[in-house]
């Protein structure tokens, strides 16, 4: 074909009469303006173009008619009438062949229209016939004495359910022998792969079963080549219309990425791939399409975890007795909330699994059904499922998790033992049974996210049921440590309530000199999964000490190797004080770093009127907020307010738990009213307002694998005052006054002296040093606290585990 445009990027057809260049960035079905005034500039600008027969003489530079002059030149220059004659005819003969030139690029959309049905009813049909070969009996499930009953094969669910089977089971296995090197080669490959434009939907996306295909194959076999059509290697001859334009580069997106090998090609063939999206793509959206951030290492991502934000996130007085200590977790919530919104905005498919407590609104029930036994007890659950800010949310569904929402690991040991083995054996098998956008997640190149005690026995089930037996061999477990002191403690016969082969008793079994022997699930936990993360470097390096490991050290220690540690991130759409939906009403205001001044000193008026303090703008407000419990340093408080109350200052205090220490909190409100106020109980909006309006916040913490509420102040232009532990130390820069730098008052040990000299000191420069002050709360707005560097490095960990054999 004659190569009209010298530009690759504009594709061309020729009519019968002319040349007409398609833009295909600009192609419209059913023009919306006359077909050039859809051609780039350069194009309309070049000689090639101006010599085209058609449009020579009609189109100026600009792209628009030009007839004025031409008629206007030869009226002067010949017999009036007769020339105008001649000159309106061949205007009125160049409108038809205009016209028949639109209505052939209409015809020519219409063929194309019909080819993209084509291509993609010959893709699914073939994914089909895929699936009849490797479906595996419906409603499996691979647990022991595990049974599937009534389980509502919607067509959803069925398509999803035999679409993942590509990866399922009764899979043919790829020879063993050549998987390690394959994996080894293609993940090197990935490397050095340029960055190309893969589609990053925002909206749901019903998801396309060819790329989930081909997701899946990415980690499920390396090695097995793609259907010769779906392959940009192809040697099919290329699908095209009669005209010669190629109808088959869309194709090229869903076979595989591009190797280096490719970029030059795929860059070439970019028009053609916008082609493919056209039918929904506005050009001036594209701008918008960034490729993914995760580029080849997209993966499918599970994270599992027995509380999240804002659903459920444990605040309320748990009564549990399976740990010494009160179980009271509140911030694993808030990262099961906002750490996979940050995966998928790297381009991931993720989806949370939570157990359903209440009724959510959002989640709709799949109508899938499956049974599970545990201790010798059948138990059915459902499946709830919402998709949210590009997250698939599935909640599952059974009686035992039914409005526990303020007790979430409350009950005795064996009921939360119960509910957690349930969980997990159902949140294991939810990428095989749960269609989400029409489609199940699939075993293969698939990560789950672990996090604390809870699910610890995720990986473990994982390997026992699975892996050993030669099933979701791609598949890769994390275990997040959130707070190691909580482990899922129990007498050695608790091992036969998980329902585990007898051999594994021995990851569970843990002799310390606090419990003695006994049943420990994140001991099997951190053994088993393929990867450990824990919420901090600093707190990571304490896991590793006799004290910070609470007899887990030793195993952390063994472990080392696949251990890292990732500072959390926050969920700056919640807990941004521009947006607060709780500094809307009551006198409240949204701020931002413009606003700090006025804006922060409105909310802390409104902060002081709502709790009835006497409405100051010079005294300090010093807030708390947190479990009550001998983690969050308390009782170094209590020791501190004789002290306290002797200053000019204003301390507020938000907390529920150890019910000594609310008395406690009631005690100092009662006996300082008009500087102290003790709130008992879990309030959202109220832990909102306290960040606002407090001056400072007071993180007292014995012990703080990361820490939240510290990078929440920070946000808020609040300063923190902190015990230097954990994730404490490695978010609070301690301020320096001589360079003006830092983000606020640390203290090294736990003691109330101490606190006392770091809050003095604070409140010494609050008072003195205005200048100072502002700063610290501009450098602390001015941070990047987002999840986003986090989920990157998460992804890291992820796929270091997607490659490890
Ligand atoms: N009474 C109350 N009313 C309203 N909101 C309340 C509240 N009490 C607490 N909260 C909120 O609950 C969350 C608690 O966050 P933390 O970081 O203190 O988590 P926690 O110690 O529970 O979890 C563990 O996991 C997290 C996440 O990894 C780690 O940061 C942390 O160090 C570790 O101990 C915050 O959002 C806080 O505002």
């Amino acid at each position: 074909m004659a190569s009209i445009g010298s530009s690759p990027l504009i594709p061309e057809c020729k009519t019968e009469s002319s040349s007409v260049i398609l833009n295909s960035r600009s192609y419209h079905y059913g023009p919306r303006l006359p077909f050039f005034s859809n051609l780039p500039r350069k194009a309309l600008q070049s000689s090639r173009f101006g010599s085209l027969g058609l449009c020579n003489g009609l189109i100026s530079s600009r792209g628009q008619l030009r007839r004025t002059k031409p008629l206007r030149a030869i009226d002067k220059d010949s017999e009036a009438g007769d020339t105008r004659d001649v000159s309106e005819d061949a205007l009125q003969a160049t409108i038809e062949k205009s016209k028949k030139v639109l209505a052939m690029q209409r015809d020519l959309l219409q063929q194309i229209a019909e080819r993209r049905k084509l291509i993609s009813s010959i893709k699914s049909t073939t994914v089909d016939s895929g699936e009849d070969e490797t479906s595996y009996e419906q409603g499996d499930s691979f647990f022991p004495n595990t049974r599937i009953i009534d389980d509502k094969n919607t067509a959803e669910n069925q398509k999803g359910r035999t679409l993942t089977s590509t990866v399922s089971p009764s899979t043919k296995e790829q020879k063993p022998e050549t998987l390690p090197s394959a994996a080894i080669r293609e993940f090197s490959e990935r490397e050095n792969e340029p960055e190309i434009d893969l589609p990053n939907e925002n909206v749901h996306p019903q998801v396309d079963p060819v790329k989930q295909s081909k997701d899946s194959s990415l980690g499920a076999d390396w090695s097995h080549p793609l259907p010769s059509f779906l392959s940009s290697n192809s040697k099919a001859s290329p699908l095209k219309d009669e005209k010669g334009v190629n109808l088959e580069k869309p194709s090229l997106q869903l076979a595989k990425l591009p190797t280096l090998k490719d970029e030059k090609k795929v860059n070439s063939e970019e028009p053609s791939l916008q082609l493919v999206h056209d039918e929904k793509d506005d050009p001036s959206k594209e701008e918008a399409k960034l490729p993914p951030l995760a580029r080849a290492n997209v993966m499918n991502v599970i994270l599992v975890a027995a509380e999240c934000a804002p659903w459920s996130k444990t605040g309320a007085l748990c009564t549990s007795d399976i740990d010494v200590l009160r179980v009271l977790i509140g911030g694993l919530g808030d990262v099961a909330g906002a750490l996979p919104k940050a995966l998928a905005r790297r381009g991931h498919r993720v989806m949370v699994v939570a157990p359903r407590y209440g009724n959510y609104a959002e989640a709709k029930d799949t109508g899938v059904r499956k049974r599970y036994r545990v201790a010798g007890q059948d138990f059915e659950v459902a499946y709830f499922q919402a998709y949210i800010d590009g997250v698939d949310f599935v909640f599952i569904d059974t009686h035992m998790f039914h409005h526990m929402e303020q007790n979430i690991y409350g009950g005795n040991r064996v009921d939360i033992l119960r509910r957690m083995v349930l969980f997990c054996k159902a949140a294991v098998e939810v990428p095989w049974h749960v269609p989400c956008g029409g489609v199940c997640y699939g075993d293969g190149n698939l990560a789950f996210i672990a996090n604390d005690w809870h699910t610890a026995l995720l990986p473990v089930y994982l390997k026992a049921y699975y892996r050993d037996s030669g099933l979701m061999t791609y598949t890769r477990s994390t275990l997040v440590i959130h707070n190691i002191a909580h482990q899922g403690r129990g007498p050695v016969e608790d091992f036969f309530l998980v329902d585990l082969p007898e051999h594994y008793i021995d990851l569970f079994k843990l002799y310390d000199p606090v419990g003695g022997e006994h049943f420990n699930i994140f001991a099997a936990g951190l053994k088993t999964a393929d990867r450990i993360v824990t919420v901090s470097h600093g707190y990571a390096w304490e896991l590793k000490t006799s004290e910070g490991g609470w007899g887990l050290h030793g195993i952390i220690n063994e472990n080392d190797w696949k251990l890292r540690g990732i500072v959390n991130g926050i969920d700056t759409k919640e807990w941004n004080p521009q947006y607060d939906i709780h500094l809307t009403t009551d006198g409240y205001t949204n701020y931002s770093l413009e606003t700090l001044q006025t804006g922060k000193a409105q909310c802390k008026a409104a902060l002081q009127e709502e709790l009835g303090l006497p409405i100051r703008g010079d005294v300090p407000v010093i807030g708390f907020i947190g479990r009550l419990d001998q983690q969050k340093g308390v009782d170094l408080i209590a020791e501190a307010i004789p002290w306290m109350v002797g200053q000019d200052v204003q301390l507020i205090m938000l907390g529920t738990g150890r019910p000594d220490l609310e008395q406690m909190l009631r005690q100092f409100e009662i006996q300082h009213q008009d500087k102290v106020r003790g709130w008992v109980g879990f309030s959202v909006k109220t832990a909102h307002r306290i960040t606002a309006g407090a001056d400072i916040l007071l993180m007292p913490s014995r012990f703080e694998p990361c820490g939240l509420n510290q990078l929440y102040a920070m946000n808020y232009g609040t300063v923190p005052v902190v015990h230097a532990v954990g994730g404490l130390r490695d978010t609070v820069q301690p301020f320096n006054p001589f360079e003006e730098s830092g983000l606020g008052w640390t203290f090294d040990s736990a003691e109330s002296g101490k606190l006392i000299h770091a809050l003095g000191n604070c409140l010494w420069t609050y008072r003195e040093y205005k200048k100072s002050w502002e700063g610290l709360q501009r450098r602390g707005m001015m941070q990047d606290l987002s999840w986003d560097k986090a989920a990157q490095n998460y992804e890291e960990v992820l796929v270091a585990a997607k490659y490890q054999w």
